[in-house]
C-alpha cells in the first residue's frame, strides 16, 4: 500500500496578515516545514499545494504542485498529482502533528476507508441572533471538532472531489465530501496541539507551543 501526505499550502493568510502563511516561520521553522517533517517518515511520497510563484524552500521534503483558488481546488490538484492508493490531506497551517495522531489515522483508513482527527467539543455552544447577541443554546453532546490530518483511500476521494466540482459544491474539509457520497468517516482522536494557526492570537500560542515542542522531541 503506497501513502502519499498531500499537504494544502497556498492560501494567503488573509486571517493571519503576514504573506503565505504557510512560509511563517514559528521559532525558527516555518508551518510549513514543521507539518511535512512531521508527515516525512510515515508516508512514501510527501506533495505540497503551493501558491502560483512560490517554491519549496530547500529544507522542506517534499514536490510542490501549484494550488488552487481554495482550499478545495488545492486538494483536487494534490490528488491529481499522486497514484498512491491511501493519502493523508493536513493542512500546512497545523504545525504540531503528534506521530501517534498518523499511526491511529493510518489504522483507520484500512478498516474504514476514510478517517478524520477530531476533538469532542469542550465550550458551550451558542448559535448567534441576527443582532450578534446571544441566539439558540446549541447541545454539545456528540459535537466533534474536526481537525487534520485526514485520511483516505485516494479512488474513493478524487471521486467525492469530482461530484463536488461538477455539483458546485464548497466544502470546509475533504471528510464532508466522502460523507456527501454517502460513506462513512471514523473519528480519531486527535489532539489539542494540532491547533490550525489562523489569527495572530493562534501565533502567539503557537510560539509557546514551538518551545515546549521542540524541547520534546529534539
Ligand atoms: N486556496 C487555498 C486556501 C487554503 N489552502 C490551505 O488550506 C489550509 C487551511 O486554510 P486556512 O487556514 O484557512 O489558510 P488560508 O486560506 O491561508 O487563511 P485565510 O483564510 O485567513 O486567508 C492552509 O494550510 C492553507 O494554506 C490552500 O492550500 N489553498
Ligand atoms: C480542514 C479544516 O482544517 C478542518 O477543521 C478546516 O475546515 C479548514 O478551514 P478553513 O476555512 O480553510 O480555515
Amino acid at each position: 500500500m503506497r501513502v502519499a501526505a498531500l499537504i494544502p499550502a497556498a492560501g494567503s493568510g488573509t486571517r493571519l496578515g503576514l504573506g503565505p502563511k504557510a512560509f511563517v516561520p514559528v521559532e525558527g521553522r516555518t508551518l510549513l516545514g514543521r507539518s511535512a517533517a512531521a508527515l516525512a517518515p510515515h508516508v512514501h511520497e510527501v506533495l505540497i499545494a503551493l501558491p502560483a510563484g512560490l517554491d519549496l524552500p530547500g529544507d522542506v521534503p517534499g514536490r510542490a504542485v501549484v494550488g488552487g483558488d481554495t482550499r478545495q481546488a488545492s486538494v483536487l490538484a494534490l490528488l491529481r498529482a499522486t497514484d498512491a492508493d491511501v493519502v493523508l490531506i493536513h493542512d500546512a497551517a497545523r504545525p504540531f502533528l503528534p506521530a501517534r495522531v498518523i499511526r491511529d489515522l493510518l489504522a483507520a483508513v484500512q478498516e474504514v476507508g476514510a478517517a478524520t482527527a477530531a476533538l469532542p467539543v469542550a465550550d458551550t455552544l451558542v448559535r448567534a441572533d441576527p443582532a450578534g447577541s446571544w441566539g439558540t443554546l446549541t447541545p454539545r453532546e456528540g459535537l466533534w471538532a474536526v481537525q487534520t490530518p485526514q485520511a483516505f483511500r485516494r479512488a474513493a476521494l478524487i471521486a467525492a472531489h469530482e461530484a463536488a466540482l461538477a455539483d458546485g459544491h464548497a466544502a470546509t474539509d475533504d471528510a464532508g465530501l466522502i460523507a456527501r457520497a454517502g460513506q462513512p468517516v471514523a473519528l480519531v482522536p486527535g489532539d489539542a496541539r494540532l491547533l490550525k494557526v489562523t489569527t495572530p492570537g493562534d501565533l502567539l500560542i503557537a510560539q509557546a507551543l514551538a518551545r515546549v515542542w521542540d524541547a520534546e522531541v529534539s
